[in-house]
């Protein structure tokens, strides 16, 4: 049986975490952690922050808010506890805190939890070094109104591994108005677009002369996140200390 401690219990991944894991007969929820302790009855004790927990997990799942971050890292590397993170919004001090972390604890981050958006992180780099600066490269993400950082996580990794396959030479312009200059050939444009109950949809466009090529991928729920978590999870908890992510899950299985 994993014992999971749930960061970020109450929101709205929480809660898909709470259902999926009920189901796994692999799994006990020992504890949750959020802000607001008394939000719902649950079945397991929840606290307000990391440092009060008094329950051992054998990993963290953390669906929750960049802040937290460090509070949670601490109690990771007192409790000497695995963590999956999920939580976007993280700065580069929070992934510096988290890779120090990594050398003494299993740590597992993605922006993107699905198999799916990890295969097209790799389309789209591969489709950047192929295409090269003649086509304009612009990526349009899609989410639900209550999203509160933008652009997306996974628009940045999606960026972010296109820029690699560039040696890093393009730079993100976040959206545009106004008499701004023209584009050019070393931008990467990027949009957030936020309404309803969009689960996440992420486009890259390569425009060229007279072509045009789309990749999409469309989440049609949040379970998909939630199950990648917990199988980061289970994955995670078998590792030494060190920083993994979705394409350590991919390699091994060869999804
Ligand atoms: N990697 C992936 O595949 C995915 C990542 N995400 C990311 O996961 C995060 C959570 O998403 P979502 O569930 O939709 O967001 P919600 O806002 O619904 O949930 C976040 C929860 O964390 C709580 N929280 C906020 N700050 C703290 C804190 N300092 N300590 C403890 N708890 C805190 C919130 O409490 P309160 O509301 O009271 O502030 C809330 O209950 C986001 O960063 C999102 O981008 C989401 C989906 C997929
Ligand atoms: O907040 C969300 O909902 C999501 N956040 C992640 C992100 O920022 O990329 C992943 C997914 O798209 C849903």
């Amino acid at each position: 049986m994993m014992k999971v401690i749930l960061h970020g219990c109450n929101g709205k991944m929480g809660r898909v975490l709470v259902k999926l894991m009920k189901e796994d007969p692999e799994i006990e929820i020992v504890a949750g952690i959020d802000h607001n302790p008394e939000k719902y009855m649950n079945t397991f004790p929840v606290y307000g922050q990391a440092g009060a927990c008094k329950e051992k997990g054998d990993v963290i799942i953390d669906f929750s808010h960049h802040s937290a971050l460090s509070a949670l890292i601490d109690y990771c590397i007192s409790t000497k506890t695995p963590l999956v993170t999920a939580t976007t919004g993280l700065s580069g001090e929070d992934f510096t805190k988290l890779v120090d972390c990594s050398k003494d604890v299993p740590i597992f981050h993605s922006a993107n939890m699905s198999v799916g958006i990890n295969l097209v992180t790799d389309l789209v780099a591969r489709a950047g070094k192929t295409l090269g600066s003649s086509f304009d490269i612009e990526v349009i993400e899609k989410h639900h109104n209550k999203k509160v950082d933008s652009p997306s996580g996974t628009a940045f990794m999606l960026v972010n591994a296109i820029n690699e396959a560039f040696e890093n030479n393009k730079e993100f312009i976040y959206g545009r108005h106004g008499k701004t200059d023209v584009r050019k050939d070393t931008h990467i444009g990027i949009h957030a677009v936020r309404g309803g109950t969009i689960v996440g949809e992420h486009t890259v466009i390569f425009a060229g002369p007279d072509e045009i090529i789309e990749i999409t991928h469309t989440a049609l729920s949040k379970d998909i996140f939630g199950l990648g978590a917990i199988q980061a999870a289970k994955f995670i908890t078998k590792q030494t200390p060190g920083f993994y992510n979705m394409n350590s899950i991919i390699q091994q299985n060869t999804i």
